[in-house]
């Protein structure tokens, strides 16, 4: 059966949702961008930084991950990044993705956002054109900053709004609680953003009430902490408004003691439009695939569970209507396929 469940994860097209650029820089590319720019990195070789991704909350891991962003300073790093990030997941049966960055992570150490949108998108546009995948960039704000600096941030990216199609809220969730941000994303709105927030990773429900109705956002990421809420799980059901989980990196960051207890499957089972993300691949130990991989090997998965997990991907995009249709006419034709061989 696991066999079997394997294979479906791998052939049933997909959408990635929620993906750090950042986070999908593989050490040893991080090694070879220290090299080219000429930058020393704190560990002796890839062996060596591998050894330190081990992690008690996310604050260790945001640490180590803005660590890595220091080699990660001209258009073409960027272009690199992206293109190993699209290429990797073709090899998933990814057709769309939906990527965040972290612009003022890097406008910090002097790279422009010209420099950061110019080597993201030509390697988005170029990975369109060779493995036919369909994308969207989110530009994520970062809430350990004021809202001021955020505000500050979206002026800068006003020049560039035909590249971006929403933006997010990441980083320090602790103590750092969207009302904070209530007048930056009511500005977002007004551009015409979309909006997805980071909520109830590490922070507490109240925190995903405040993205819904302070913030207004569409999707939540994550989302664990919503299990705590009779009331709110109603509320995310009947809205429909989905989860973009992450079950490796939950793991990882310990936000789930273990993987037999993630929530996923029972927030399926309730009828929440919960979604397979990999969030932060090379620091967490998996591509979206190994995130499936990972709850079939501790859950009791159905096939039709991964089926509808891939479909809500899908119907959590921010697709247009009209591609969002063939991409679910894809998923159930390759479904009935696997499902009935016509051979
Ligand atoms: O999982 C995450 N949570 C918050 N901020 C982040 N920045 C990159 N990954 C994450
Ligand atoms: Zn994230």
């Amino acid at each position: 059966m696991s066999q079997s469940l394997t294979h479906l994860i791998q052939q049933l097209p997909k959408a990635e949702l929620h993906l750090h650029l950042e986070g999908s820089l593989e050490p040893e590319l991080m090694f070879k961008l220290a090299r080219r720019n000429q930058i020393q990195l704190p560990y002796a070789d890839e062996a060596a930084l591998h050894q330190a991704y081990q992690f008690n909350n996310l604050q260790e891991f945001l640490d180590l991950y803005y660590q890595g962003t220091s080699v990660l300073n001209t258009e073409e790093d960027f272009y690199d990044l992206t293109f190993a990030y699209m290429k990797r997941i073709h090899a998933d049966q990814v057709i769309h993705t939906e990527v965040f960055f972290d612009p003022q992570a890097h406008l910090a150490r002097g790279v422009s956002l010209e420099t950061q949108l110019r080597g993201i998108t030509h390697a988005l546009a170029e990975a369109r054109h060779q493995f036919n995948i369909s994308y969207r960039l989110i530009l994520s704000f970062l809430r350990h900053l004021s809202e001021e600096e955020a505000l500050n941030t979206l002026e800068q990216a006003l020049p560039y709004l035909d590249q971006i199609a929403g933006v997010g809220l990441d980083s320090s969730e602790r103590g750092q609680p969207p009302e904070k941000f209530t007048r930056l994303f009511a500005r977002c709105h007004a551009l015409g953003l979309k909006v997805t927030i980071h909520a109830g990773e590490e922070g507490p429900a109240e925190y995903v009430w405040q993205a819904l109705k302070l913030l207004n956002a569409e999707r939540i990421d994550h989302g664990n902490r919503a299990l705590e809420d009779a009331e709110l799980l109603i509320y995310l059901a009947q809205q429909g408004i989905p989860l973009t989980m992450c079950p490796l990196s939950n793991q990882k960051l310990c936000v789930v003691p273990e993987l037999d207890q993630h929530p996923i499957l029972q927030l399926l089972e309730k009828g929440l439009c919960v979604t397979v993300n990999s969030d932060d691949p090379a620091y967490f130990g998996g591509y979206i695939n190994d995130n499936f991989q990972a709850l079939v090997n501790h859950l009791p998965v159905l096939p039709h569970h991964i089926y509808q997990l891939c479909r809500n991907s899908l119907i959590a995009s921010w697709m247009d209507p009209s591609e969002k249709q063939q991409a679910l006419n894809q998923l159930a034709h390759v479904w009935e396929e696997l499902k009935h061989p016509s051979t």
